[in-house]
């Protein structure tokens, strides 16, 4: 427990689905230790501690040499050293032929284990997929292409470029500058009963949201062909890829019903999202999540997370880059979120598209759990309320969740020690403790 407390984290934005960490020593110039835990962070993180570490050079310069590094702060920061940063070519986007014929990789195994994972890509190099087949066979994800008919897709679109038009972007303190989140967003639920909780209850990185909207009429009408869409594919996946036929552990064994949509604009190809897992708070263990993405086609990224300790080698990690063109659904099944990471790539170039223009869309309906809702799950010290996370680096307690203080969320807020052991049964419910939990 001792070593969650020491090793916590500040984090660094407001922004609902994302994770912004940085050790509190990762500052210390020079230092490759620095550099390299940094990789797991977001490319504006990375932006900041090579800025950091390189004051004389400009930003487009630093996240061009860091995008030809594989996102490596540590490589780039040592190509900079050598005096011979490589600059990226252009053509980013990769290409991949079908892996179908190739051998299985064990990628998809989703039993939650702290073995390491046979990767098919190597760290600094990025596995490209489009098929479908492939993706649903070597990462936790299963994409469907074309998925609404072609007017629902495109007045979806129309509609929240009009809506995207009033999104911002989300500012944190990162030291003594404000940053801010690299794309704009902003959060809709089912009634405007939904919007008031939202805003007054619900913390986000230990703040509050003040941009929570009620779902739009065309994501209202797209949202149960997601919910059918997802449930079916939870199935299909449970039923063909898990030990046994069997939903995990801590899987819900009820439908998925989404009831919340966070809603991305990426305006142009340097618009992105970095590293992060969505937190696990309200959507409780093993969370899915069907993702909609509209316009521009752009990378999204996986990469399995390792744990870090024992003879792990954390330079194993290889990424996949998934392609995802307008109009596909994305399904981050329940493996996701605790054992693997994504990030939306800056892209060096993108192509423009028919109604978007350079914009892309992506929206990610979620299901926001009742039992887990801020004033039903246990407060800290501080009487905020608990962040739910997975034990994901440490072999010792590997995918034990627990609750800690959002506290040290906020810049310039320390927050407490508070940390609890989190309880589910077999089926993601929560098992509050006596007064811990406030669900009893
Ligand atoms: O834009 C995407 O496809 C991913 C967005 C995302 O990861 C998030 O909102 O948490
Ligand atoms: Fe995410």
């Amino acid at each position: 427990m001792e070593a969650f407390i020491t090793r916590k984290k500040r984090k660094l934005d407001a922004d609902p689905g994302h994770h912004l960490l940085l050790n509190d020593n990762q500052l210390a110039p020079g230092s490759n230790e620095i550099a390299s835990e940094a990789d797991d962070e977001p490319t504006e993180v990375k932006l900041a501690i090579l800025s950091s570490l390189h004051p004389s050079v400009d930003q487009e310069t630093l996240l061009d040499i860091l995008l030809a590094h594989d996102g490596s702060v540590l490589e780039a920061s040592a190509a900079f050293k050598d005096g011979k940063p490589r600059k990226k070519g252009s053509g980013v986007v990769g290409s991949q032929s079908s892996l179908r014929f190739f051998p299985r990789s064990g990628l998809a195994n989703p039993e939650l284990s702290p073995k390491k994972p046979k990767l098919l890509s190597k760290k600094g190099k990025t596995l490209f997929l489009f098929d479908p087949i492939d993706i649903s066979e070597h990462t936790p994800c299963t994409v469907l292409h074309n998925f609404l008919p072609a007017e629902e897709a495109d007045s979806l679109l129309k509609e929240l470029l009009e809506e995207s038009k009033s999104f911002e972007k989300i500012t944190f303190k990162l030291f003594d500058n404000v940053v801010e989140s690299p794309h704009t967003s902003s959060f809709y639920v089912g009634s405007l009963d939904e919007v008031n909780r939202q805003k007054m209850e619900y913390l986000y990185s230990g703040a509050r949201l003040t941009d929570v909207r009620e779902l739009t009429p065309e994501l209202s009408r797209v949202k149960p062909r997601v919910e059918q869409a997802v449930n079916r594919e939870i199935q299909e996946r449970i039923r063909t890829r898990y030990p046994g036929g069997k939903k995990l552990k801590y899987q819900p064994p009820g439908p998925w019903r989404p009831n919340a949509a966070f809603v991305n604009c990426y305006n142009g190809p340097q618009e992105s999202v970095g590293w992060h897992s969505d937190r696990l708070t309200y959507l409780g263990p093993r969370a899915v999540i069907g993702s909609l993405s509209l316009g521009v086609a752009r990378e999204f990224r996986v990469r399995r997370v390792l744990p870090r300790d024992g003879d792990d080698d954390p330079d194993a990690q290889g990424q996949i880059s998934i392609h995802l063109p307008h109009n596909s659904l994305l399904v981050m099944h329940a493996e996701m979120q605790e054992e693997w990471k994504h990030s939306i790539a800056p892209a060096q170039a993108i192509d423009p598209h028919p109604i978007a223009g350079n914009k892309r869309i992506n929206i990610t309906y979620r299901d926001y759990r009742d039992e887990l809702s801020p004033s039903r799950t246990p407060h800290c010290r501080c009487d905020l309320p608990a962040i739910l996370r997975v034990v994901q680096r440490k072999k010792e307690n590997f995918g034990r969740y627990f609750w800690m203080c959002c506290g040290g969320d906020s810049p310039g807020e320390a927050g407490c020690s508070f940390f609890q052991w989190a309880e589910f049964d077999d089926d993601g419910n929560p098992m509050w403790d006596g007064a811990k939990g406030k669900g009893t």
